[in-house]
């Protein structure tokens, strides 16, 4: 039986950066520096909204997180009338006279859009190519002319100047992705795109060994593993680093010895790998050949003590 833990992690959201990330963050910090929006994009589970958080947080201003989805819209962004204020006054205080004097004012909440923008916070804007291209029109006003326009709401001034602290951070899946619009070029023309692909095995294990407390000799096994059944993907990018640190959290809480031949091992790699090897295959029965793969894969990990 292998020794699996030094100890559990006490800070599992904090980003592990080595040589190449801290170099990724500062080129990007830089480019913000100088006005210029960042777009990270690349494969699901590859750390695209962990590195815009923690770029965001190298800025030390108000940070507005937002996700894409298709339903948002100008009134998520920008804001709305959410309701009333009513103010009656009833004044009886000599009988023979009666004054009432009523007011309603329509009350106004700011979207979270025009809050980063008049208070120069900076804007993680997640998987944004998930929301309407329509919607996310208003960002050619704000990176071309420097101007919110507050068009659609029944405000008097016609637009906000956008508040020089103010940046923004874009991530994205590539197209081809399910649930994700193409983007207009004329955004993408606007923005510097970074490409954030898979991590090789000594980065990914790395990250795995620091998030989960977990020797980096049997860290470095389960990267591997999955990184070999990444190769077996003809059809999409296959399962992430998302998959491995899920494998080492599952072994190392439920003491499960991560050894190739171990058959519990085997079954948890199944089950967190099975479904997306399953779908970036091409196979008639792509659930067994799967399962094979993964146990195949098992079966020729190594791990090598450092
Ligand atoms: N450098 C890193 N340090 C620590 N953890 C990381 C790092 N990069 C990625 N992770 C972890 O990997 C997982 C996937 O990262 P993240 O959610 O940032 O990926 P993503 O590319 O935004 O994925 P998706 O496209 O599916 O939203 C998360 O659990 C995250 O904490």
């Amino acid at each position: 039986m292998t020794v699996l833990m030094k100890k559990i992690n006490k800070n599992s959201k904090a980003i592990v950066q080595d040589a190449k990330t801290e170099d990724l963050l500062s080129r990007s910090l830089q480019y913000l520096k100088a006005g210029y929006p960042i777009h990270f994009t690349g494969p699901s589970g590859t750390g695209k909204t962990s590195i815009a958080l923690a770029l965001a947080k190298k800025r030390n201003k108000p940070v507005m997180l937002i996700h894409g989805n298709h339903e948002l819209n100008n009134k998520d962004l920008i804001g709305d009338f959410t309701g009333y204020t009513s103010k009656k006054v009833v004044d009886n205080y000599i009988r023979s006279v009666y004054k009432r004097e009523e007011s309603v004012t329509e009350t106004w909440r700011d979207g979270r859009l025009l809050e980063a923008v008049k208070n120069g916070y900076t804007l993680v804007y997640d998987e944004f190519t998930r929301s309407q291209p329509a919607t996310n029109n208003i960002f050619l006003s704000i990176l071309e002319e420097g101007i919110l326009p507050l068009y659609g709401t029944k405000l008097t001034e016609p637009f906000v100047r956008v508040h020089p602290d103010f940046a923004v951070i874009f991530t994205s899946n590539p197209d081809e992705y399910a649930g994700v619009y193409q983007t207009q070029d004329a955004l993408l023309d606007r923005l510097i795109t970074i490409f954030i692909d898979h991590k090789d095995r000594d980065r990914e294990a790395a990250i795995v060994s620091e998030k989960v407390d977990l020797d980096k000799s049997y860290a470095t096994a389960i990267t591997t593993l999955v990184a070999e059944l990444r190769k077996e993907c003809k059809v999409d990018s296959g399962p992430s680093l998302r998959a491995s640190l899920m494998i080492a959290k599952l072994a190392a809480e439920e003491s499960i010895p991560i050894e190739g031949s171990d058959s519990t091992f085997q079954r948890l790699c199944i089950d967190i790998l099975g479904h997306q090897v399953s779908r970036c295959i091409e196979s008639d029965e792509p659930i067994k050949t799967a399962e094979n793969l993964i146990i195949k894969a098992c079966n020729n990990m190594k791990v090598i003590e450092e």
